[in-house]
């Protein structure tokens, strides 16, 4: 069911005009994760959620009901900052319980409600304590229980694990999924951390200069991305991209990388005789020891084990580089690196950029499963 919907929202300041004909819709128990550069306009996105500010233009559903002009504490929308905004002189239960009270909610309601919420954010022990005697993981859940406490419709959070240590980070990560779905609100999460977005949410937006470049799955993002920008920020180790120019071929569609004349297949025809950048994923690099038809040879600079997988970093005669990646077992055959290797890259898999605007061009034809 779609919680929240926004419709051709528009909203200026001054000559800056930062959102026009802005449109989304995140249904209950789905997560859309925020991610754009500095700017963008995500924390103003949030603040016309919350009703804090109103737009110029266009309307936000809740529930499928305009709340154009309800207030904020009447919107059922919960909101966790990056700052926690916690009230310094109260306990951690009072922080919590503020939200219940300021509705009138009874005692034993409230006790009850907020024993529920801190017990599934295991923060029960520290519910005496006041916000100087919290970590700031503490702190962070607190603020989280708080947004949580009214069961809203909605809830905005705004990176929240900006200001906790990279443990906590990590283990919230994990558990944030799983508290988000019990909530079933819908839930919007701004990170600046792109891993962090490709993990929370179930629809990744990226928002520039007050508009969408693209909303859709992570998986979609990661082999469908709309442009070079996108596809360099999602992806860990980074995309490898060459300049090239496709052109046909008696053999087919070609492009010449690495001084070689590469197959392209022919959903790339879009891109014949166009001035590109190639987008070839480490994961589509295959790398060897043994020379074989098409193969190209490198020299095998380092090897980084990087949990399951390893990264290898190449370079050719012309000193061009090349990320791969590997199985971390596979590595063990590179030792070291700094000798011989050969490389087969798969062009088939590869995404294809206009150089001058980068928007994407090519894309393979069907969605790729997310590498591990
Ligand atoms: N009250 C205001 N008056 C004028 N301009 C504003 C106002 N509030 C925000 N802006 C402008 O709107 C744009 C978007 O700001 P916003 O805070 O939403 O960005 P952001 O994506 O959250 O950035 P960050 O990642 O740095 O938090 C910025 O250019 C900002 O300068």
């Amino acid at each position: 069911m779609t919680r929240l919907e926004i419709r051709n929202l528009s909203k200026s300041f001054g000559s800056l005009r930062l959102f026009h004909d802005v449109g989304f819709a995140v249904a209950a128990g789905e997560t859309l994760a925020l991610a754009g550069p500095s700017g963008g306009g995500k924390t103003i996105l949030l603040r016309l959620i919350a009703g804090i500010m109103e737009p110029d233009e266009g309307s936000i559903l809740i529930d499928g009901k305009d709340v154009g002009g309800v207030g904020p504490e009447a919107r059922d929308v919960g909101v966790a900052f990056q700052n926690f905004a916690l009230y310094p002189h109260m306990t951690a239960f009072e922080n919590i319980a503020s939200p219940l009270r300021a509705r009138g909610t009874e005692t034993a309601r409230v006790k009850e409600r907020v024993t529920e919420v801190a017990a599934l954010l295991k923060i029960d022990h520290v519910l005496e304590n006041q916000p100087r005697e919290l970590s700031n993981g503490q702190k962070q859940r607190t603020a989280l229980a708080r947004a949580l406490i009214r069961r809203p419709k909605v809830l905005l959070l705004d990176d929240p694990l900006r200001n906790v240590d990279a443990k906590l980070r990590y283990e919230m990560r994990l558990e944030l999924p799983r508290l988000l779905a019990v909530a079933d609100c819908a839930a919007i999460y701004v990170t600046q951390d792109y891993r962090e977005a490709m993990g929370l949410g179930d629809l990744v937006g990226i928002l520039r200069a007050g508009r969408f470049e693209q909303i859709a799955p992570p998986a979609e993002i990661y082999t469908r991305p709309r442009s070079v920008e996108i596809a360099r920020l999602f992806g860990d180790p980074t995309i490898n991209l060459l300049p090239c120019r496709p052109e046909r071929t008696a053999e087919g569609l070609q492009v010449e990388i690495f001084g070689r004349p590469m197959p392209l297949p022919l959903h790339f025809a879009a891109a014949e005789g166009r001035d590109c950048l190639i987008g070839v994923r480490p994961e589509h690099v295959s790398v060897g020891l043994q020379n074989g038809p098409g193969s190209l040879p490198f020299e095998l600079n380092a090897v980084t084990p990087l949990n399951v997988r390893a990264v290898l970093f190449l370079r050719d005669a012309a000193g061009t580089e090349l990320l791969a990646t590997c199985p971390e077992d596979d590595a063990l055959a590179f030792g070291r690196g700094h000798h011989r290797v050969f490389v087969t890259i798969d062009t088939s898999r590869a995404l294809l950029f206009d150089r001058e605007n980068g928007q994407t061009l090519a894309l393979p034809a069907a969605a790729q499963p997310l590498a591990a």
